[in-house]
């Protein structure tokens, strides 16, 4: 494993140099990958290690959209997908994919199928972590360990089919067979992540779950919603307060931090905007840093965790997830961004 310094700290990294596909390969040719779940981490996960030239099967309730979807993918029904049960029973590696609240729902039957020697996979550290709530505590004899690409599903085969890979980070919890390591490192060379980063279940679920509520999709919507209010108040039009809240930002700017950081995009816009944005953004982090102190408190102490489990187990979830989402996309500030990208050159 490669050390590679992240700004003067030192981190233990796997590189595709040092694990090649080939490795992963071998690692894992006599293994029967199960993914159970065909959300949005199991096409991307399952896809990517099926072209991989991995042996893959899918686990998934038929009659489900999901179901349909591996069938359109080329997964076959008794061949490459199968029920639940039948997958869990075939596979030698089970990949966990399905959403965190429904892992509790299945877990007894999960733990009927791990027979020793098996591995067992998750792609977020959230169900080994907080334990206590999740009832998900595998037998001593398997292996267990995670790969959690750091971004969705969608960006995982999209990137691996411009030959490109998604940072993942990786880390074992449980090495009962004495290979966890090869195991999930081959494992997340075949999913198709670009590097894999050491962590702990912990370290993964805490950050992620405090990265996805904050700058990741909660606080850049609600810092989003704050500016495009205060200029629509101001008598600006819509696709003005969107252009210069949104567009511009998705558009152009990010591409150019993504590229070669906030330094050089500061340092390539006019002095009037250099001036501004570093009078202002520290204003904003000591303004914003409370709120991310207490979401931080509260993935730590298990609330979100909890929140979570019991939204996602009422009997009328989707209605209500669909009525908050509806909300979202009927608010002015979506519905004038959807007109602006309608608009691009590149989508006439
Ligand atoms: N969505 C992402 O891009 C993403 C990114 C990184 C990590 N993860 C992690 O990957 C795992 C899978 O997440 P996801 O977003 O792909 O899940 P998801 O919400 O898309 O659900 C996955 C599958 O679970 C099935 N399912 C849901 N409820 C079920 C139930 N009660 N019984 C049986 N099947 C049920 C669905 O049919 C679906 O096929 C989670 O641990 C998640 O935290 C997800
Ligand atoms: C894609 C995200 C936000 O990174 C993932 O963590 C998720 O939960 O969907
Ligand atoms: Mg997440
Ligand atoms: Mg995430």
């Amino acid at each position: 494993m490669a050390k590679l310094n992240f700004g003067g700290v030192e981190e233990n990294v796997v590189t595709r140099e040092e694990f090649p596909l080939e490795k992963a390969q071998e690692v894992l040719k006599n293994e029967v990958v199960a993914v159970i779940g065909y959300g949005v981490q199991g096409p991307g996960q399952a896809l990517n290690q099926k072209d991989n030239g991995i042996n893959v099967i899918v686990g998934q309730r038929k009659n489900s959209k999901s179901w349909d979807k591996a069938v359109a993918d080329g997964f076959v029904p008794g061949e490459t997908l199968f029920e639940i049960e039948e997958a869990l029973e075939k596979g030698t590696i089970i990949c966990y994919l399905l959403s965190d609240a429904a892992q509790i729902e299945y877990w007894p039957k999960v733990k009927q199928h791990l027979t020793p020697g098996k591995a067992l996979y998750f792609s977020h550290g959230f169900g080994i972590t907080f334990n206590e709530r999740t009832g998900i505590v595998p037998p001593a004899d398997v292996d267990v360990f995670l790969v959690a690409p750091k971004g969705s599903g969608t960006s995982l085969r999209r990137m691996f089919l411009q030959d490109r890979g998604l940072n993942s980070s990786f880390a074992v919890y449980q090495d009962a067979t004495g290979k966890a390591k090869e195991r999930v490192t081959a494992l997340g060379i075949a999913i198709g992540s670009g590097y894999l980063f050491e962590t702990d279940f912990k370290k993964e679920v805490y950050s992620d779950l405090a990265g996805e509520r904050g700058t990741l999709m909660g606080a850049v919507q609600g810092i989003f919603a704050a500016q495009y209010d205060v200029l629509r108040k101001n008598g600006h039009s819509p696709s003005e307060a969107f252009n210069e809240t949104v567009e511009e930002l998705t558009q152009s700017l990010m591409p150019l931090v993504a590229e070669n950081g906030m330094d050089w995009m500061y340092a390539n816009c006019s002095t009037t905007a250099q001036r501004g944005a570093l009078d202002w953004w520290k204003r904003f982090r000591d303004a914003t840093s409370p709120l991310f102190e207490e979401l931080y408190d509260n993935v730590a102490k298990g609330n979100e965790a909890q929140r979570s489990i019991d939204s996602n187990s009422k009997p009328d979830y989707r209605e209500k997830l669909e009525a908050e989402l509806t909300e979202l996309r009927e608010s002015e500030m979506w519905k004038a961004g959807k007109t602006v990208r309608s608009l691009r050159p590149e989508n006439n």
